[in-house]
């Protein structure tokens, strides 16, 4: 449905998107997601013909889009601050790109109430847009974005402006209606939950180039550097030398794959590999071990807990290396303070490659 090739579009001479080449199969959903400024509502706004590449191909449905503008791409585009026309109801609204089109009142009518029904807005097409709530109003967005039967849906930070629990209702509404119209969509968000919960699969921007491309889960899984694993909320990321299936970092030394490839590396462990167990023994004036002991015993204190509903999460500081996230149950939270010894569990870490 739609293929990049080696895109690049330039401000200036700063390329804003560098080369990127990228698929979006039929009725598929992509999330592009990326820090603020790495291109992403420019690559949209390229595919969209809203800015045009220096170099490199857009194509839709097989064809060269270079000199399409805009109005006959067939796109349907979704904005943050959804741009609805104040002055007029919601009906009038959704039925905006139809009236363009040329279609008659009737058709419009029938086609208004349909997709006010698919939005879960059934009746509302006489209301005025301003009275409605942020959520109502997306929905009305994405009915009018709907409405044309385009063949591509394109939706930059699409619920960015909701708050949190709106949002995570309206992903999974999107994610159902999308799945049931078969509808072929790009989007782009910062928040790494909505791409992960609306998308098929996730791109992973970083200035302007892709840094990894997946489904949520190989990417959740296996973050393909230390920028993706840091964007993802990572932060237990430590410089490794590998050698004979052992990662040596700061923490210890720790179990790695049999097929690892052996030299400098970065290993990531997630929170939930930290186990922690309290010593009852003062923090300060312990016994170093060895710089690079097992990690069975790594010695830290506990410098903060954070409450997070059903767990904690431990801000430890380690007697050597980085300070540590962990993930405990709320019964076996130490206290801040504490002296605690934490075990790594291989079967959380991740090797990535070293960070530059
Ligand atoms: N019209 C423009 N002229 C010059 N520079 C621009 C223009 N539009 C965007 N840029 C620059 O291009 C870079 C990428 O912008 P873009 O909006 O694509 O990023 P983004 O990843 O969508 O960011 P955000 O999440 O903040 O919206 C930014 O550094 C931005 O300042």
């Amino acid at each position: 449905m739609v293929r990049l090739e080696s895109l690049t579009v330039r401000y200036g001479d700063r390329s804003v998107v560098d080369g990127v080449d990228l698929s979006v199969g039929a009725g598929e959903t992509v999330c592009v997601l990326g820090p603020s400024g790495s291109g992403k509502s420019t690559l949209l706004r390229a595919v969209a013909g809203l800015a045009p590449p220096a170099e490199g191909r857009v194509l839709l449905g097989g064809h060269d889009q270079a000199g399409v503008p805009v109005h006959r791409r067939g796109v349907g585009l979704m904005f943050q601050d959804h741009q609805l026309f104040p002055q007029h109801d919601v009906a009038a609204n959704v039925g905006f790109g139809l009236r363009v089109r040329g279609a008659g009142r009737t058709e419009r009518a029938a086609r208004v109430a349909e997709l006010l029904g698919l939005v879960g807005l059934a009746g509302a097409g006489s209301r005025t847009v301003t009275a409605l709530s942020g959520g109502e109003q997306q929905r009305v967005a994405l009915a009018r974005a709907l409405a044309p039967g385009p063949r591509l849906l394109m939706l930059d930070e699409p619920l960015g402006q909701l708050d949190r629990g709106l949002r995570e209702r309206l992903v999974v509404e999107l994610r159902s209606l999308f799945r049931r119209l078969g509808t072929t969509v790009l989007a782009v968000t910062h928040d790494q939950g909505e791409a992960f919960a609306l998308a098929d699969r996730v791109v992973v921007m970083r200035e302007g180039r892709v840094e990894q491309a997946g489904s949520p889960v190989e990417v959740w899984s296996r973050p393909a550097s230390e920028f993706v694993a840091r964007f993802l909320g990572f932060s237990n990321v430590v410089a490794a030398t590998v050698a004979a299936g052992t990662a040596h970092c700061a923490w210890g030394a720790i179990e790695v794959s049999e097929g690892a490839v052996e030299g400098p590396a970065a290993l990531l462990v997630r929170p939930g590999g930290v186990h922690v167990a309290a010593t009852g023994a003062p923090a300060v004036g312990r016994g170093r071990p060895g710089a690079d002991g097992p990690a069975t015993g790594l010695g830290c204190v506990v410098r903060s807990r954070t409450f997070r509903g059903d767990h904690v999460v431990l801000h430890l500081q380690p007697e050597r290396g980085p300070a540590l996230e962990a993930t405990c149950s709320l019964r076996t939270a130490p206290e801040e303070g504490a002296a605690v010894r934490v075990a790594i569990d291989p079967a959380e870490t991740v090797l990535l490659p070293p960070s530059m």
